[in-house]
């Protein structure tokens, strides 16, 4: 039986042509030589192996032939209308590219046309422009920087025998005269040529833009890339048995199935949509399917795919070992029940379990610290809870809904003597989370010796004592009503679980995987590091510094937590435009950000191979005209054939989803509000607050609210002590990056009155 090798086209082809592909690639992966296949050489192609195939009357399937060691090896370029399946099978030559050490594709131009002086596609823009009729609306900025530029150094000679690109694709990289023209050029290449590029142009070092893409250490047991130099001197790229140790490699755009019908068609249906189900970046392969010795975090800006590494690594985990305990956890239930769509879409057949069973559990960390409690004995939840929360505690039975007010009751029932601003309910909590219950702080004397490191406003002993007044009355008025925040319970959990470990019971699980971990506040950190017992493997931790929206940074190693020099960075955006990334990052230009070890974290690096049209930001006289720019903008996506739901609007406050449900319903498009992880429905534009927005992506999104007076949202930073006020502005500034990098292909931002400082260079 032949084995069979799928490619990731970058044509899609449309329903009942992909159930026919489907198919023929069946048949053949069983007998090549069936009839109805009328498998063809071409008169006259570039490589003399590829081969079209007949999928129906009007389509053929483009694919390579290679013979080695007795058995024959297809590889499955796709399906295009038949006119054109003979021109690509003609132009297309398959080869091995002894610099980056994989299996390509190159476009060389048809035989009886001289190779061409490459001309790069211009990058078409997603949406024609809204009609004539509509009022132009008045834009103020936007073009982003021009960063990514070849060093001159580059020449065409040297990125093709040095950094093993095509002679054609090289010269255009050096013709192209902006980033968007460049961006055109890498997305036309063979894929890993064009990652070769992309860090070429970004500025790094030729040795680690090939270290990064020809790691082997991913598990893979064919080791392809030639060592040296000698070696890329003795490699025959066109030879069939290289290519053919190449493409078993499963690596960037080819994925081998072999005579697996199972693989087979797991690829084929992620070709045209799901690509992150097998075609992964070297680097994210690796991270997915490494063996660490202990706690390991993946950083990476919004896009980089990290929530696809993680569903990967869950799915390694398992497949390495069915009746370990793997638990894939996230900030809330609404993004954990995402990452049960992703995972099922990964993967089916993978058990999605309970808390304790072998196999993959998915909730967010306040639903794991309330199972943690139900499954213990009323015995142990006593016991942890007067550990916790004072002696005299010991039920948890209601939970505490509006926590700021409570902290505005206590003080005022407590009336310490305090400056005003030590007094505010955001301060109070956050104080509360990370020294009170982050330290086990159950009285006056505790507190006073508890280490506050990492909080930005000093506080002296006089000052701690008046504030235990007002922690030890918000305690006293829960212990009425049994009632507990969920802080609170996360932290009670993690006792309970604390003292189990140290009387030799066992643990809910084996591995821990963690998304979106910056906006993890104290107590999940204790109750992250109480689930998992230390040791191989133990916590793999998914973060971005510049995506905090919640809460406070609190040093992991604190909990005992420690990643050092296990910790990596994702830099290729999956997501966006280099256009949408490019604005995206100047909202974070200039602004130190540090990570949760409190080291610096850059904002530089991030790159995209896509382009797009640049974004907008449109700036207009008042709250009314705004609403009616967002509703002109939708309509031109719409008409220029977008579905509704892939478009939404990010705004600042549940007020504004109101004002712009309303605006587009008069308007007669229909559109409704959704909150997290969630889209509006079929035929809706969503309408969403921008902290919703976190985790999800849509085609073509309006960050609408960026006028001065909604963002930064002052009453989140008014009345704060000085030190915790920069963080509060991060936060808000965090939040216009988090809303602009949901946008894949389309983003433009609106303003009402004066644009707010945080969009304004
Ligand atoms: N190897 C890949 N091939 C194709 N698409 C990919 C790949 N990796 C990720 N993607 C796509 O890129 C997008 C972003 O991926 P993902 O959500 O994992 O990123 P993220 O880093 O978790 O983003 P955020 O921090 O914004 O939540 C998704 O649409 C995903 O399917």
């Amino acid at each position: 039986m032949p084995h069979l090798s799928m490619m990731s086209a970058k044509n899609k082809i449309d329903g009942s042509v992909r159930s026919l592909a489907m198919n023929f690639l069946q048949k053949l992966q069983v007998d090549d030589t069936a009839p109805g296949l009328h498998i063809e050489p071409m008169n006259a192609p570039r490589d003399p192996r590829v081969r079209t195939g007949r999928v129906n009357q009007m389509y053929r399937a483009v694919l390579f032939k290679l013979v080695s060691e007795g058995e024959t090896h297809y590889v499955y370029m796709g399906t295009w209308p038949h006119d054109e399946a003979i021109d690509i099978a003609r132009s297309s030559v398959l080869k091995f590219n002894p610099i980056i050490g994989v299996a390509e594709v190159e476009d060389r131009g048809l035989p009886e046309e001289p190779q061409p002086a490459y001309v790069p596609p211009a990058p078409a823009p997603v949406v024609s422009p809204a009609p004539e009729s509509e009022k132009p609306e008045p834009s103020i900025v936007v073009v982003p920087e021009w960063t990514n530029i070849l060093p001159a150094s580059w020449t065409a000679e040297r990125l093709e025998t040095e950094a093993g690109i095509s002679a054609a694709g090289a010269q255009a990289a050096l013709a192209a005269t902006t980033q968007t023209e460049l961006v055109a050029v890498i997305d036309s290449l063979p894929q890993m040529q064009g990652l070769v590029l992309l860090g070429l142009a970004n500025g790094d070092s030729l040795a680690d833009v090939l270290a990064e893409l020809r790691d082997d250490s991913a598990g893979s047991t064919v080791t392809v890339a030639p060592e040296s130099q000698d070696a890329t001197e003795a490699v025959d790229p066109q030879d069939d048995a290289t290519i053919d140790r190449a493409l078993r490699a499963s690596k960037g755009e080819f994925v081998f199935v072999g005579d697996n019908p199972e693989e087979l068609r797991e690829a084929f249906e992620s070709l045209d949509f799901d690509k992150w189900r097998v075609f992964l970046h070297p680097e994210q392969r690796k991270y997915a399917e490494s063996s660490n010795s202990g706690a390991f975090r993946l950083t990476g800006g919004a896009g980089t795919g990290k929530t696809v590494v993680l569903l990967h690594r869950a799915r390694e985990l398992y497949r390495a070992n069915p009746s370990a305990r793997i638990l894939l956890t996230t900030y809330s239930r609404a993004l954990a029940a995402s990452l049960m769509q992703q995972l099922t879409r990964l993967d089916p057949e993978l058990p999605q379990v309970e808390m304790g069973m072998p196999g993959i559990t998915i909730a967010g960390m306040d639903q794991i610290a309330a199972r943690v409690l139900r499954g213990a004995s009323r015995d142990d939840v006593t016991a942890a809870t007067a550990a916790v929360l004072g002696p005299d505690r010991n039920t948890l039975a209601n939970k505490v809904s509006r926590v700021e007010q409570d902290f505005e009751a206590a003080v005022d029932m407590a009336s310490p003597n305090l400056p005003e601003e030590l007094l505010q309910p955001r301060f109070l909590d956050q104080e509360y989370q990370s020294v009170v219950l982050a330290n086990g702080v159950v009285d006056e004397k505790d507190y006073v010796r508890a280490s506050r490191s990492g909080r930005g406003t000093a506080l002296n002993r006089g000052a701690r004592q008046e504030l235990w007044k007002v922690f030890a009355q918000f305690r006293r008025s829960h212990h009425m009503n049994d009632a507990a925040t969920f802080p609170e319970i996360a932290a009670v959990a993690a006792s309970v679980l604390r003292t189990r470990a140290a009387a030799g019971g066992a643990l809910p699980f084996d591995h821990v995987l963690v998304d979106e971990a910056q906006d993890f506040h104290a107590p999940h950190w204790l109750l992250l590091r109480a689930l998992v017992a230390e040791g191989e493997n133990d916590l793999f931790i998914a973060e971005d510094s510049h995506q905090r929206i919640y809460g406070q940074k609190v040093p992991m190693s604190r909990f005992g937590i420690n990643i050092r020099g296990r910790s990596r960075r994702l830099k290729l955006n999956y997501r966006t435009t280099a256009e949408n990334l490019a604005y995206a990052m100047s909202l974070l230009s200039g602004i130190e950000y540090s990570d949760l070890e409190d080291a610096p974290e850059t904002a530089s690096g991030y790159r995209s191979v896509r382009s797009g049209p640049v974004p907008s930001v449109l700036a207009v006289a008042d709250a009314s005209a705004e609403v009616e720019a967002v509703v002109s903008r939708v309509r031109s996506w719409l008409s220029a054939g977008v579905y509704p739901e892939a478009i939404a609007v990010l705004v600042r406050s549940e007020r504004s989803v109101n004002r712009a449900v309303d605006g587009l319903l008069s308007a007669g498009i229909s559109s409704s509000s959704a909150s997290g992880g969630s889209v509006a429905g079929k035929g809706k534009v969503t309408v969403m607050t921008m902290h919703s927005s976190k985790g999800m992506e849509f085609q073509c999104v309006v960050v609408m609210g960026a006028g001065a007076t909604e963002i930064p949202a002052m009453w989140t930073i008014n009345g704060l002590p000085e030190a915790e006020r920069f963080d509060a502005l991060l936060r808000e500034r965090s939040l216009l990056y988090v809303a602009a990098t949901r946008a894949r292909d389309e983003l433009v931002i609106t303003a009402a009155g004066e644009p707010s400082e945080l969009i304004r260079r």
